[in-house]
């Protein structure tokens, strides 16, 4: 599909992944079942039928989380355009949303432009989310996917690096909306810090993301898929695409909404 290139050796057509995953020479005859290609194929006519059969089918709520400079931004803006593409409904959500008066006072505080007490700002944090959780419901229950840029997981590994009390930081949140998926981009604090960018807000900073990264590990559930933010954009991206995919035939069968903080 995306990555068909020319094998030197025999002129002949191979994807991508048959070439990084060792499947060897293949030819579009002898596309391996196993590939990724054939499995995003699969899941989307798949969403067709459903789509067909069922106009009731929700979205899905998928979030991507990790340390500042990531790449959640990038891969957030390629897994929307992909699934525009595709025809399905979606929209590109982001925590904090900076456009709300909550979010404007969040945005000073981030900036370093003003001081709030740290669990003052945790709960702006989470009013943030909570003045988006209708919407966010009437989306998803409406057949719209919302790809999100964090949630409530930075809201806790931030401010418990700080030194807050975990299960403190996690009570304004229970009750807002589950993701059906968590992408989880995994990279070191001292790989992140050589980005682009990095140290203009005030939690870019190499010794806080460590700790950040920390409190990360103990939030993982069961929706949680934890991926190498560390490999090429494109490799990211086609590895978050068959991710996503599952995930979004998975609730248009009809799996049912979860609240946070609660037994999946
Ligand atoms: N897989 C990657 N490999 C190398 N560089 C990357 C990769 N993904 C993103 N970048 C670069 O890293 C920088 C940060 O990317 P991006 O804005 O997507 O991260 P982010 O997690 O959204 O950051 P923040 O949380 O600080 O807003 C950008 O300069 C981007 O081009
Ligand atoms: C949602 C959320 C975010 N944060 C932190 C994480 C980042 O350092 C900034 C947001 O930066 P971005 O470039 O807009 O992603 O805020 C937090 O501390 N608590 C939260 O709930």
């Amino acid at each position: 599909m995306m990555f068909k290139v020319r094998s030197q050796e025999s002129n002949m057509q191979v994807c991508w992944h048959a070439r990084t995953m060792n499947f060897g020479r293949v030819g579009p005859l002898r596309h391996p079942k196993i590939c990724p290609c054939s499995q995003i194929r699969s899941s989307f006519r798949q969403m067709q039928m459903n789509t067909a059969h069922n106009d009731n089918s929700r979205g899905s709520l998928i979030v991507l989380e990790g340390l500042d400079r990531s790449g959640k931004t990038s891969q957030s803006n390629r897994l929307v355009t992909f699934l525009k593409e595709k025809g399905l409904s979606v929209e590109l959500w982001r925590f904090p949303d900076r456009s709300t008066s909550t979010g404007q006072m969040i945005s000073a505080y981030l900036a370093n432009e003003s001081q709030l007490d740290d669990r003052a700002i945790h709960l702006l944090f989470s009013a943030n989310r909570w003045e988006k959780r209708s919407l966010m419901e009437s989306k998803v229950m409406s057949g719209t996917s919302l790809i999100i840029d964090r949630y409530s997981y930075s809201g806790v590994a931030f401010s418990a690096a700080k030194g807050l009390d975990v299960e403190w930081c996690k009570a304004p949140e229970v009750g807002l909306i589950a993701p059906d998926l968590v992408i989880y981009l995994d990279i070191s604090a001292e790989k992140a810090a050589e980005r682009g960018g990095y140290g203009t807000e005030r939690y870019e900073q190499l010794e806080f993301q460590k700790k950040v990264a920390e409190h990360y590990q103990t939030l993982h559930d069961a929706s949680w898929k934890i991926v190498d933010g560390g490999l090429p954009v494109e490799t990211l991206e086609e590895r978050i695409r068959e991710i996503a995919l599952g995930c979004i035939l998975t609730c248009q069968k009809g799996k049912p909404l979860s609240k946070l903080w609660q037994a999946k």
